[in-house]
């Protein structure tokens, strides 16, 4: 797990006042690090341009092109003009070497580097922004952002446009605005460079924390005296559309649920026969999933009762969203996890009455929406789909960036959320099974082999299987 900010300034102050260095030993730093990385990947790449902006997103530009000029062929372009303090230190110093800035950029470049606008930006780009933006967009080079592509606003979104980078080099830390959905065509791969001090002096407190690979941990069975009963047993409750519960019920027993039944008071036709089907929820229940496929009118009686007084692990999706006894289930129960997609995500927050917003404002501003709903319902597991799937907890939020279109496919939510309580009901708490459960999903499209429009949710079901770390 990785640290993330909101933006790096209160780290960058802490690192003046507690280690003595300064902003310029930070932008040395800033600036070797995108020189190493280009040296490292573009040795066989000569010409070099740098946009630099006023501030000292600039000033790292700026830096980087004194870093260089010698060994690339660098044409340094200022269309805002030198105007932050080191910026103008920088610029000083690149003039020393008999250099110049060119008055406008060249119309093609091996490599472009963006240092226009970093965390300090603050209002839409103007026409100029945009025409260079477009420009740089449509060069065919290597594209490279400093610290956040241009135009990405602190909070992730494009205003209006913005520079499509292959990679990012961020300046100490990851920021969050990396990791909303709309930022995600934008950044490329992202790398973080040290300022003079390990990350791990540079980083402080935070709220939200970056998932890797590495922090997978599946329900690999060490109990080698085990049975079945020994991996919990998930009830899928199976309402109108019985694919849905068929696929989370499928996904579960592939992820280890020992014993899987979907609850039903029709016989469920055509039930693989690893699945098992009840009209009851059976008393070894050890966690419940509902909401998929299950309808707005589903009478919740008799199992809204046995959840509530047994306390029963429940993982909630989809139509769950639209029925205010959710509320009741959120309130009661102390394990619950909760899977919107923002469509649902909008309703959810309609139904417990805590704000009436659009898909769209959740979508632009998914960190903030999150970390509402978990301070509204502490004890919910939230999960938010999405490009970057959020997870938040206690105000807390684990980014998944590891999904991939693959996973845009009828079905896939269904898993998901079979994974999740799959773990539930083997015991994990409902924050790891959150966890865990969105990395399978994610790590089972990695893993996909056949092109990325053609994986149905049997082909990601088969994926789990090679889930081993
Ligand atoms: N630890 C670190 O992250 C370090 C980061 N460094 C770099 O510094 C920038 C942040 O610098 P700052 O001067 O605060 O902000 P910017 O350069 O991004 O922009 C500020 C500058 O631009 C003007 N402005 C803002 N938005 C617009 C706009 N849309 N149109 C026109 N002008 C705009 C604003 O008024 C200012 O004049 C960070 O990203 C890193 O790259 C350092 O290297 C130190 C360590």
């Amino acid at each position: 797990m990785q640290k993330v900010f909101n933006n790096c300034y209160d780290l960058d102050r802490r690192c003046y006042e507690k280690f003595g260095l300064t902003e310029d030993i930070l932008m040395e730093h800033a600036a070797e690090g995108m020189a190493r990385h280009i040296r490292d990947t573009c040795g066989d790449k000569e010409q070099l341009l740098i946009a630099a902006g006023p501030g000292n997103n600039g000033a790292d530009g700026i830096t980087l092109a004194r870093l260089l000029h010698g060994d690339f062929d660098v044409s340094l372009y200022l269309p805002y003009g030198a105007k932050s303090a080191m910026a103008k230190i920088q610029l000083e110093r690149f003039l020393q070497l008999g250099a110049e800035p060119v008055q406008s950029p060249p119309l093609q470049a091996d490599i472009v580097v963006d240092t226009l606008f970093g965390t300090g930006f603050a209002k839409p780009l103007d026409t100029k922004g945009i025409d260079l933006v477009d420009s740089f967009n449509g060069m065919e080079a290597y594209k490279i952002a400093c610290d956040v592509p241009t135009g990405i606003d602190p909070n992730g979104n494009p205003n209006p446009i913005a520079f499509h980078a292959d990679t990012t080099i961020t300046m100490g830390a990851l920021k969050k605005a990396l990791f909303s959905d709309h930022a995600k065509p934008y950044v490329g791969r992202i790398e973080v460079v040290d300022l003079g001090i390990s990350r791990t002096h540079y980083e402080h407190h935070t709220d939200a924390f970056l998932l890797t690979q590495e922090d997978f941990t599946p329900p690999l069975r060490t109990n080698a005296a085990s049975h079945k009963g020994t991996f919990g047993h998930l009830c899928v409750i199976a309402g109108k559309k019985r694919g849905a519960a068929v696929l989370c019920g499928s996904a579960a027993l592939r992820f280890g649920a020992g014993l899987v039944t979907l609850i039903s008071d029709r016989n469920i036709d055509n039930l693989p026969f690893s699945l098992m089907q009840s009209g009851d929820l059976p008393d070894t229940t050890s966690a419940i999933a509902m909401g998929m496929g299950m309808g707005y009118d589903y009478d919740p009686i008799l199992i809204k009762t046995s959840i509530v007084e047994d306390d029963i692990p429940i993982l909630m999706d989809a139509d769950m969203c639209y029925v205010p006894w959710i509320r009741t289930l959120l309130e009661k129960c102390s394990k619950t996890v909760v899977t919107p997609h923002p469509k649902e995500f909008s309703v959810l927050l309609k139904t417990l009455e805590i704000d009436n917003v659009t898909v769209s404002e959740i979508q632009r501003d998914r960190f903030g929406w999150a970390k509402r709903f978990s301070e509204a319902y502490p004890k919910t597991v939230l999960l938010l789909k999405g490009a970057n799937t959020l997870i938040a907890h206690e105000g807390i939020i684990y980014i998944n960036p590891l999904g991939t279109p693959v996973l845009s496919q009828a079905g896939s939510g269904d898993i998901l959320s079979g994974l999740i309580a799959s773990l539930m009901a083997q015991g994990y708490t409902p924050l790891n099974a959150a966890i865990n459960g969105s990395l399978a999903h994610a790590l089972s499209a990695r893993r996909y082999k056949g092109a990325n429009f053609s994986a149905t949710a049997e082909d990601l079901i088969e994926e789990i299987r090679w889930l081993v770390n």
